[in-house]
């Protein structure tokens, strides 16, 4: 068999090793770890179970062979996304959420959503053989609580709203950073998304022209379910920080959210701090203020571009807020948002919390790493490590960072800044 590849005399290993596991002496050290850590999962943590996860994937990838695992990424992973996607647009989740939990055969859900039968049995085989839906018999399936999740906005419109619509600058970023000397890109207006889909807008106002901008906002509302949110007790004293020694007067700004989308972060905010003092001000691009359907109408809604002057400056609020926005920009841009937002701070009186990750020197978590490509491939920025945050918040655009708040794992952080001049 060594000779399978002896004509490859530039191939710097053996072909054999495409077909043996790729790291069998891992597997029965995972396999323990992955048994001692599912036995404590009744008494663990949420955290505990992700470090369960972590361990099973990295048991199966050891176990699997390196053609296992390419053709896992070319074949089986990508067509999944494809038929999940199909089932998203035509309807397919939805029905089988309505219908329960009972079986469902193929040929009855095809006349409902009106699609081939044929083509609709192909893209549900190859989604139950990934494991994500359940075989009951042929073309007969069950559906899983992933499959019934996907029914939901905020986790099925992700596929559609961000995944169908920016894929290729992901998947051609080898392109465009070999045209540019395989250097790090730092260029708002050169990323590789535009390169691959030969435009000049940025991921939002493609997205938006596509026709897709709903759903990209309905996956950004579901962007923090089931992981702690800034505003939580365990991760920023809201009270104490914040709410203590605002000004009282009702008129009084009290947190300003900058590209605050449709408002979810700061809906969320009103439910559990229903009476602070002051007013609750939204502000994001023309284009996304349109596209409010409901938002509490205590919750003012401020057409604002962040490279303009801040509109709440001279009574300045108490709070101003930016939630996964700095990550989308390069330093440079960075630089001009925070120097509206430096200007329009009260000094002694406002803060700035940036809700934003905080990349890890070592061991980061896959969600974290996983960001850090979206942002590389999508919009030529980064998530951050703190000395880069620290570079940009503190030497380029001159605020102090007072501390910075951990709210766990794949988590975004809180720094708290302050101006002090
Ligand atoms: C990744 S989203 C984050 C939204 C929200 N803060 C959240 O965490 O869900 C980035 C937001 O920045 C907004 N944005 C982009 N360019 C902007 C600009 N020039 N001025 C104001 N907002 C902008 C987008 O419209 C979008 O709502």
């Amino acid at each position: 068999m060594a000779a399978e590849n002896a004509s490859c005399t530039s191939c710097p290993v053996n072909l054999l090793i495409a077909t043996r596991p790729n790291i069998a002496e891992a597997v029965p050290g995972l396999l323990e770890e992955v048994i001692e850590g599912v036995n404590s999962l009744p008494t663990g943590t949420d955290e505990d179970r992700k470090d369960v996860l972590v361990k099973c994937r990295a048991l199966a990838r050891a176990l699997e062979t390196p053609r296992e695992t390419m053709v896992d990424h070319c074949w089986g992973q990508i067509g999944a996304i494809g038929a999940i996607i199909f089932g998203v647009d035509s309807g397919l989740w939805v029905l089988m959420a309505r219908n329960g939990d009972k079986s469902q055969k193929v040929t009855d859900l095809a006349v409902s959503l009106g699609v081939d039968p044929r083509l609709l049995g192909r893209l549900m085989r190859h989604i139950s053989a990934m494991g994500l839906l359940i075989e009951v018999d042929q073309d007969e399936y069950r559906p899983t609580n992933y499959t019934k999740a996907l029914s939901l906005p905020q986790i099925g419109h992700g596929y559609l709203g961000l995944t169908a619509c920016t894929v290729a600058g992901t998947l051609r970023f080898h392109e465009f950073s070999r045209k540019r000397g395989w250097m790090n890109p730092t260029r708002s207006q050169d990323t590789s998304l535009m390169h691959a889909y030969g435009t000049d807008k940025n991921l939002f106002s493609w997205v938006h022209d596509l026709g897709y901008g709903e759903q990209l906002n309905d996956y950004l509302g579901g962007y923090n379910l089931g992981r702690p949110l800034w505003m939580d007790p365990g991760v920023y004293p809201v009270k104490e920080r914040l709410i203590d020694e605002a000004d009282p007067s009702p008129d009084a700004p009290f947190l300003v959210d900058i590209g605050g989308n449709v408002g979810h972060d700061l809906e969320r905010f009103h439910s559990r701090y229903p009476s602070v003092p002051g007013k609750l001000i939204l502000q994001d691009l023309p284009m996304m203020i349109h596209q409010i359907k409901d938002l509490d109408p205590d919750i003012i809604r401020m057409e604002y571009d962040f490279h303009n002057e801040q509109p709440v400056k001279g009574k300045s609020a108490r709070v101003y807020y930016i939630h996964s926005m700095l990550h989308n920009w390069p330093d440079d841009v960075c630089e001009s948002i925070l120097a509206r937002v430096k200007e329009a701070m009260k000094p002694g009186y406002s803060r700035l919390l940036i809700n934003e990750t905080v990349m890890p020197h070592n061991s980061a978590h896959w969600e974290t790493t996983g960001l850090d490509m979206m942002m590389l491939t999508l919009f030529s920025s980064e998530e951050r490590t703190s000395t880069a945050w620290y570079d940009l918040i503190e030497n380029k655009a001159g605020l102090k960072i007072v501390k910075v708040w951990s709210a766990g794992k794949g988590v975004e952080s809180v720094i708290e800044c302050v101006n002090e001049h």
